[in-house]
């Protein structure tokens, strides 16, 4: 008699089998066909990635989450917007690679990006533009979910939210213009933080804070080469997985000339 085989933890589910582990009725190996082979290779990767991690259930949610009928283009500049930072991220990186943040370096590296490096017009302009691309799109985007209503009950978080991330992605381009490190961009952040300095309260702190003491020098241009480059991307990175998180657990709203599908409600589809 065939020995009973042992009860699986309550939490492990069990494994299916593998093509090379596979028997017919008389319990002979059977032998995996080429195909089942070549799917190991592809297929095999991801179904051992999927068994370890278990994201799928999440993925499949996100991904083919219902939208409200009337859902057109203006829905998309969400997803424009963060394209937008991954592209900023990516050549931001590259630019690192040759930017040095040192005063008496820093004009001349930028040019040497321009003049000399490989492709480093190119990069540096992308980045440029796209700095102006990610503004115009985050206003956009905001526009469409106050106009469409997005803000209102159960959304108001995610607004909230919005509202940080067009704060830190404007200081995104504050700290960036000063990088270059010329005439125009030293003097427009001299212009900005003395903005910031007349504030009530805080401003003489946050001056303080950007200049990182009473004068403009040095540590004023590392200090806003890390904001620029971990600080800041960080605190945008993590606030648009909360974001994109409530997006899909919240769902998407209805543009405002299309009626709400009672029985969708009813059943909590949309
Ligand atoms: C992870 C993200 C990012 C990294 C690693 C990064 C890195 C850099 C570096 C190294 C520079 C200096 C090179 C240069 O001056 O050409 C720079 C410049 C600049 N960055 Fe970023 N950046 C990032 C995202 C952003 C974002 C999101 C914005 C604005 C929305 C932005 C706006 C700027 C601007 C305006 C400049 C000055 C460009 C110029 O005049 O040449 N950056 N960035
Ligand atoms: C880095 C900036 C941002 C990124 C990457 C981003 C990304 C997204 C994405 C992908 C969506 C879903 C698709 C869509 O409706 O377009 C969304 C929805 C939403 N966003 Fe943003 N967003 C950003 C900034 C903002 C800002 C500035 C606000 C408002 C102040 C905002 C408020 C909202 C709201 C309320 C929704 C829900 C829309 C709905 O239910 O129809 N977001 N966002």
């Amino acid at each position: 008699m065939k020995a009973p085989t042992p009860p699986l933890p309550k939490f492990a589910r069990p494994a299916p089998p593998r093509p090379d582990e596979r028997v017919d009725e008389a319990g002979r190996p059977v032998r995996p066909s080429l195909q089942d082979q070549a799917k190991s290779v592809g297929v095999g990767v991801t179904s051992w990635v999927e068994e370890r991690v278990g994201l799928s259930p999440f993925l499949r949610g996100f991904l083919f989450r219902k939208v409200p009928k009337g859902t057109n283009w203006f829905y998309t500049l969400g997803s424009a917007t963060m394209f937008a930072f991954l592209s900023q991220a990516v050549t931001g990186v590259f630019l690192a690679m040759y930017y040095e943040p040192d005063p008496t370096r820093a004009y001349e590296s930028a040019s040497r990006i321009t003049n000399e490096v490989f492709l480093g017009e190119l990069v540096r302009g992308m980045h440029r533009w796209g700095a102006t691309v990610m503004i115009i799109l985050i206003f956009l985007h905001m526009g469409r979910t106050f106009f469409f209503g997005a803000y209102k009950y159960p959304r108001e978080l995610n607004w909230l939210i919005g509202v940080a991330l067009l704060i830190l992605t404007m200081a995104m381009g504050f700290t960036g213009y000063l990088l270059p490190f010329d005439q125009r961009s030293y003097w427009a952040t001299v212009v900005g933080v003395n903005i910031n300095a007349s504030g009530p309260i805080l401003g003489p702190y946050l001056a303080d804070f950007l200049r990182g003491g009473a004068e403009f020098g040095a540590v004023t241009l590392s200090r806003f080469y890390a904001i620029h480059m971990m600080l800041i991307p960080g605190l945008i990175a993590a606030l648009i997985g909360f974001h994109l998180y409530l997006v899909a657990k919240l769902g998407t709203t209805a543009p405002p000339w299309v009626k709400p599908d009672k029985k969708a409600l009813a059943k909590r589809e949309l």
